[in-house]
């Protein structure tokens, strides 16, 4: 079963085709690995389908639904968690507080937010197993600054899986990373993907980081598809390694 499409999604900045016209469908409980270069359009497609910026043209259909044109938060409640390649956590605030502000936004309590932290239980609870599940329990109550940078990108993950989606979007969680903590975040997405049930897709720069982990690789290239298929079809694709991989 498809869970996210997009056909001909469109996205221009002035005279900067961003996103020159890209489809693409990703299968229920799917890694998929959109990769490219500085440039390519992977962080343009990630806020279309995101619903952080309208498309020039093009649909966006979510769970067989039409989602064109949706906001991120109503996108969030259809079932759509998102990462930002710069985290987006409150450094000030705890581990905890920053995924219980979005379990809390999820729950409509946003306006109210800090009103009553004390009293919303249940929330914490989903805001503790959360952080459990990405292996954060020991800093629910650390500063969110305190973090070592491979965990802040754990915690993206958290905040993301915070509204309970289908659809996980996570832009460039490797980042940054050593290969120890790739290897660590690799393994969450992997467990999120085949023990959670969650479709996920990621972007990155290095198809290398990806060949053993994603299912379906999408090659973004000057704001289109360059190519689409497995890692093995990826890496034998002559297009794929005149543009990126040298030989
Ligand atoms: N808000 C914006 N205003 C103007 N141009 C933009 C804007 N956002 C993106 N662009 C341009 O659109 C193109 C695609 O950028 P985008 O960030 O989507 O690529 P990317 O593949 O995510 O790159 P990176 O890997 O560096 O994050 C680039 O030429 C970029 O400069």
């Amino acid at each position: 079963m498809t869970v996210l499409s997009a056909r001909d999604l469109r996205k221009a900045f002035g005279g900067v085709v961003a996103v020159g016209g890209v489809s693409l469908d990703v299968e229920d409980g799917e890694i998929r690995a959109v990769i490219g270069p500085n440039g390519a359009g992977k962080s343009t497609c990630f806020d279309l389908l995101s619903g952080w910026i309208l498309p020039d043209g093009g649909t966006v259909t979510l769970l067989g639904r039409d989602v064109t044109g949706w906001t991120a938060p109503r996108l969030a409640r259809a079932g759509l968690g998102r990462s930002f390649q710069r985290s987006n956590a409150f450094l000030g605030l705890t581990v905890l507080e920053n995924v219980l502000a979005a379990v809390l936004a999820r729950a409509g309590h946003a306006r109210r937010l800090w009103r009553h932290v004390a009293g919303y239980a249940a929330e914490r609870r989903r805001a503790l197993e959360v952080l459990e599940a990405v292996g954060l329990g020991a800093w629910a109550d650390a500063p969110a600054r305190t973090l070592p940078y491979g965990d802040q990108k754990r915690l993206d993950i958290a905040i993301a899986l915070a509204v309970e989606p289908r659809v996980l979007i996570l832009d460039e969680p490797l980042a940054g990373l050593a290969p120890a903590e790739r290897t660590g975040i690799l393994d969450l997405i992997r467990w999120l993907a085949r023990d959670q049930g969650k479709t996920v897709i990621l972007s990155e720069h290095d198809v290398d980081a990806v060949l053993a982990t994603a299912d379906r690789i999408t090659v973004l290239h000057q704001g289109q598809v360059l190519t689409e298929g497995t890692a093995a079809e990826v890496v034998a694709n002559a297009a794929v390694r005149a543009a990126f991989l040298g030989n």
